[in-house]
């Protein structure tokens, strides 16, 4: 199971000036992104609602961040499992993160700039929350775009105003040596969706179905949109969520901006359009933050697919 430079993601235009929701094409576009995500399970999203100067804006707030002392990032404690602060493990030397949990409300953004900054660090601030903004609406035009050729608008909407958007600032170490070097173990992500962007240094690997790695190149104006374990549940198995790792090669350090979507508050149920004959029901509902710590007990650990432990049929 080598690595592949020959198979590339899909890429699929989501910028403003393709999309128009009266038009014939909107539907056969609903269909792509639908049929793309069960086919290949993420692809690229070319999207413009982060402008060139917000995108410089966050990496710049990015590297602010990680700049920190140690026990400052260390402060960035949350209940939800793998989102506080990481950085400094011995299996995984390069890797560092901290999660903003609900980024997308200003006062969020404020305490995490204050416990990070207790002076205050107004451009850090206003970044993240523009940048996590845009982002999340991207999302919400790829699950309306999903739900709609599913035929479950109603059902999204459901769930919607339930959605939490985590923003997981991440940096990888440059690699020492020629070799590739481990930057985050092979896994798929517990969310909904994840949106991730990166600077100019490529490190992301993605599993095809047919166990092949692809090494992700993506340009500043796109993002990585991929499946994470809850939409598996949630579409009834249609839409996986493929598993990725990092690896890190050359002489500079990478920068990822990771947005993950969660349901708080209500439960995910499958939607009864998606279960027939041919799909019988495959998941019960399930709540996922508690989903997310069983993910972190020795059971979800050990298992192949936590989600299909946790609430599969
Ligand atoms: O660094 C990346 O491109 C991916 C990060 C990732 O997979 C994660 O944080 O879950
Ligand atoms: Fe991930």
């Amino acid at each position: 199971m080598g690595s592949s430079t020959q198979l590339k993601l899909p890429v699929i235009d989501l910028s403003s000036k393709s999309l128009d929701l009266n038009s014939s094409s909107w539907v056969t576009k609903c269909d792509e992104v639908r049929h793309t995500l069960e086919e290949h399970r993420c692809f690229i999203a070319v999207y413009d609602g982060v402008s060139r100067e917000l995108r410089d804006a966050i990496f710049l707030a990015s590297q602010e961040l990680f700049n920190l002392p140690t026990e400052v990032k260390a402060l960035n404690i949350l209940d939800t499992p793998y989102s506080g602060y990481s950085g400094q493990q011995a299996m995984l030397p390069l890797y560092e993160s901290l999660g903003i949990e609900d980024v997308t409300t200003a006062e969020v953004a404020e305490s995490f700039t204050k416990l990070m900054w207790p002076s205050g660090n107004q451009s850090f601030c206003e970044s993240v929350l523009m940048y996590s903004k845009a982002v999340a609406e991207l999302d919400q035009i790829v699950m309306k775009m999903v739900a709609k050729s599913y035929g479950i608008e109603e059902h999204y909407e459901s769930i919607r105003g339930s959605t939490i958007y985590l923003l997981k600032p991440t940096k990888y170490l440059r690699a020492q040596g020629n070799e590739k070097s481990l930057g985050l173990l092979p896994h798929s992500d517990k969310s909904m969706m994840t949106y991730l962007h990166q600077n100019e240094v490529n490190g992301l690997e993605i599993m095809t179905k047919d166990g092949e790695w692809i090494e992700v190149d993506y340009t500043p104006s796109s993002y990585v949109v991929m499946a994470g374990d809850a939409c598996m549940a949630w579409t009834n198995g249609r839409i996986e969520a493929p598993t990725h790792r990092v690896m890190m090669t050359g002489d500079k350090d990478r920068y990822v901006l990771g947005l993950f979507v969660s349901i708080r508050d209500h439960h995910i149920q499958v939607p009864q359009q998606l279960v027939d004959e041919d799909h019988p029901l495959l998941f019960h509902a399930f709540d996922h933050y508690k989903f997310m710590h069983f993910y972190h007990t020795d059971e979800g650990i050990k298992s192949e697919c936590p989600i299909k432990t946790y609430c599969g049929i």
